[in-house]
């Protein structure tokens, strides 16, 4: 049964199998960044229905991982079809109800079939090891360890608004493949978009309660799941503060965190500029920055700054501003809190003597790209991450001071650097601290099958494809001993 059950559409929750309203009687209004109106409502569901749901996961668990690999690929196969069959209605949900340009959104269903399918694949290669005793001082050859991967039992993936269905699907495919039940709470702007996305999934035919979505706030039903005794393994994409309030209510849980960042643009005198601008304003403006992986302050010699600068200039007022309808880059923000506070950084940094190189312009949440130079250790850009199109540019003298304003971030995301020398880059990039560091190209996640992971305010553990796999299941070492 489809979950739509009405025009301006009430949606239903997926609950131990069957699409549901919630027996609370309440519904949560989407409403949509850019139309400004209520897109749609989605259920509030209750502690009661999380118990079921996480009870039901449970037992469906057990049969499930007693399938094949490939029977369970098979699933996730077809998942991944109905993706693609359907990408155009899960486009339109994502651009409607985050506010995601109409062509990324399609590529985001594109690149969640294709990390399906990768997962699918990479599980299928997962291989175990076996450990002869005699390898260690006194061992015996009749003692033969086998080391299998098992699942964890009932995963809780918690997923941001800004990829609605690709986050989602990052943490849902490989809990699913290492032979986990899941419990998925989308972020509430996203909903629409993550339940269009399991309706694909439950069109597979999966067993019963194998997953379940649970809409509802994550401060009415966040806390009640983190710290549920059903919950055997969280993977959680999202702000700091919420990662941090997460790893404090979690206990004993293995926890994987994907969190905020302050991604610097390290840019050298040496610098090709032409690929640095480019790298640097895709970076730092597609969806209006509004990524976690955005450049979100650029660090450029002295020498070359007023070029950098200036060049930067004329591609940011090039930049297409209006509807994700009609593809622009710079779309109005997830909601007007968000664009509050982006104002509000925009505005220290103006009181504090920043120039305003162009942007610092309104309307409602859409807030136009604005580019700051001269921006200085005082200011509160420098630090903070904005999620908004907003670039703070930092003149430095060296690439130590550049190595040691970077560090100075609580964050560790990613950092790019731009030189021509690849000494001098590969040197830079061991002394920065970030999961990942960019050689000549923008800060990014993908491909999705390399590393995902921050150090310090911005993760804990390991995404991407194989890890994601790793992380959601463990080590049983079974152990022969020989006559
Ligand atoms: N490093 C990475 O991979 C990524 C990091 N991010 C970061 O995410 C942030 C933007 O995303 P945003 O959605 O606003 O992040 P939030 O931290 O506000 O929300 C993330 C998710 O956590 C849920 N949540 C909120 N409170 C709780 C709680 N107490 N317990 C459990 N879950 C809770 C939210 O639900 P609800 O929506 O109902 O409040 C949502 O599903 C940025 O900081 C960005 O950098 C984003 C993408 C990728
Ligand atoms: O949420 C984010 O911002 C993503 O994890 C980054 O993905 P991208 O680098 O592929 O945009």
């Amino acid at each position: 049964m489809a979950s739509n059950v009405s025009e301006l559409t009430t949606y239903n929750a997926f609950l131990a199998g069957e699409w549901k309203k919630s027996s609370s009687g309440e519904t949560i209004a989407i409403k949509s960044p850019y139309l400004r109106e209520t897109i749609g409502y989605v259920q509030a569901v209750t502690q009661d229905e999380v118990d079921q749901a996480i009870q039901a996961a449970h037992e469906a668990q057990k049969s499930w991982a007693l399938l094949s690999l490939s029977e369970r690929g098979a699933y996730l196969e077809r998942w991944a079809d109905e993706l693609e069959k359907n990408d155009k209605e899960i486009a339109t949900a994502i651009m409607q109800e985050v506010g995601k340009g109409y062509n990324d959104a399609r590529k985001e269903v594109v690149r969640t079939a294709d990390l399906i399918r990768y997962t699918v694949q990479e599980a299928l290669h997962l291989h175990g090891e076996s450990l002869r005793g005699d390898g260690f001082p006194g061992g015996s050859q009749k003692k033969l360890g086998i080391v299998e991967r098992v699942p964890l039992g009932v995963v809780l993936a918690i997923a941001p608004f800004n990829y609605p269905v690709n986050l989602s699907a990052s943490k849902i495919a490989p809990a699913l493949m290492a032979g986990n039940g899941v419990i998925f709470k989308p972020a509430t702007q996203g909903s629409i978009s993550g339940i269009k996305m399991v309706e694909a999934l439950s069109r597979t035919g999966l067993p019963k309660g194998i997953i379940s979505l649970t809409t509802g706030r994550g401060s009415v039903i966040g806390d009640y799941l983190v710290e549920h005794k059903g919950i055997n393994m969280i993977s959680f994409t999202g702000g700091s503060s919420t990662g941090r309030h997460l790893s404090q209510q979690s206990a004993m849980i293995p926890l994987v965190l994907e969190l905020g960042g302050k991604d610097p643009a390290i840019v050298c005198e040496d610098a090709d500029l032409d690929v640095a601008v480019k790298s640097i304003m895709n970076g730092a403006f597609s969806y209006s920055g509004q990524r976690c992986t955005a450049i979100k302050r650029v660090l450029v010699n002295e020498k070359v700054a007023d070029e950098l600068v200036s060049r930067l200039k004329a591609e940011v007022e090039k930049l297409t501003v209006g509807s994700p309808e009609d593809d622009s880059t710079i779309v109005p923000l997830i909601d007007d809190k968000a664009a509050d506070f982006v104002q509000g950084l925009i505005d220290d940094a103006l009181d504090k003597n920043a120039t305003l190189v162009t942007g610092n312009k309104r309307e409602d949440n859409l807030l136009y790209p604005t580019l700051l130079d001269n921006v200085t250790e005082e200011m509160k850009v420098a630090w903070i991450e904005p999620f908004g199109p907003v670039l703070p540019v930092i003149h430095v003298q060296s690439d130590d001071e550049a190595i040691a304003l970077a560090n100075k971030s609580e964050f560790g995301l990613q950092a790019s650097v731009f030189t021509q020398d690849i000494d001098r880059a590969l040197d830079v990039a061991r002394q920065v601290e970030a999961g990942t560091v960019q050689i000549n190209g923008r800060t990014e996640r993908g491909p999705d099958h390399f590393p995902f992971l921050g150090v310090k305010a911005s993760g804990m553990g390991v995404q991407g494809i194989h890890n994601s796999l790793i992380s959601m299941s463990r080590q049983k070492v079974t152990v022969m001993n020989l006559k």
